[in-house]
């Protein structure tokens, strides 16, 4: 199984999914979404600062991104965390819009989310209503949603002002979230609730026992 990680000048959380992509079980490259990366069977789009946030976090990234969009219609999957979710709303492939904390300020911190949808490819070994902790890292991390999105995870208190709590949302093979399920993947990180959600996407894509 073959998962690709894009990297953007800017991009900060590169390294984290690539180690969280190999724990699960994944081959791994770093891509550029220059590359061809149709050979692939999952793509992660990584938290950071891409193009240095300007004109709005994921805008100038979605632009360039033009790769992406065939790889979801040919039946990839891809999963787009922090800044990564933000450059997937940007680009039309997930629905609403990711606007500044409603507190005006950078949130860094773990949060505790509910797995509302466990019938995702990425979800498959979480239990529906399990409450599991995540970090988050955002100034612009509050949802809002514009169409009824399939909320996958949801914070189980108000943390940025999101629209009903929305922390992550999926989409034909494309998840967005804005928590780090790849920050948690170790006792030593603080939390392994990230790891099943890579291992479940692994396992859904290999055909395996889920
Ligand atoms: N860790 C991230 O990807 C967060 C950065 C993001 N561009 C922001 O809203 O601040």
């Amino acid at each position: 199984m073959k998962a690709g990680v894009v990297v953007y000048p800017g991009s900060n959380c590169d390294r984290d999914a690539y180690y969280a992509l190999n724990l699960a079980g994944f081959k791994t490259y770093y891509v550029s979404p220059k590359d061809d990366i149709n050979n692939l069977d999952l793509v992660v789009l990584p938290g950071g600062f891409s193009y240095g946030d300007y004109l709005r976090p994921g805008a100038v990234s979605a632009r360039e991104s033009s790769s992406i969009k065939e790889f979801v219609e040919n039946g990839g999957f891809v999963i787009g965390i922090c800044n990564g979710f933000q450059i997937l709303v940007e680009m039309g492939l997930l629905p609403g819009a990711l606007l500044q904390n409603e507190s005006g300020k950078f949130i860094c911190k773990f949060v505790e989310l509910e797995v509302v949808d466990n019938t995702t490819p990425f979800t498959l070994f979480y239990k529906k209503g399990e409450k599991i902790r995540l970090p988050i890292a955002h100034g612009f991390g509050r949802y809002v949603s514009v169409s009824n999105p399939n909320v996958v995870f949801r914070y189980t208190e108000n943390v940025n002002g999101s629209d009903e709590f929305i922390a992550g949302i999926y989409e034909k093979n494309v998840l967005g979230m804005m928590p780090h399920p790849e920050r948690a993947v170790d006792e030593y990180l603080g939390s392994t609730d990230g790891l099943k959600l890579f291992r479940s996407v692994f396992e859904y894509i290999r055909g395996g026992n889920i």
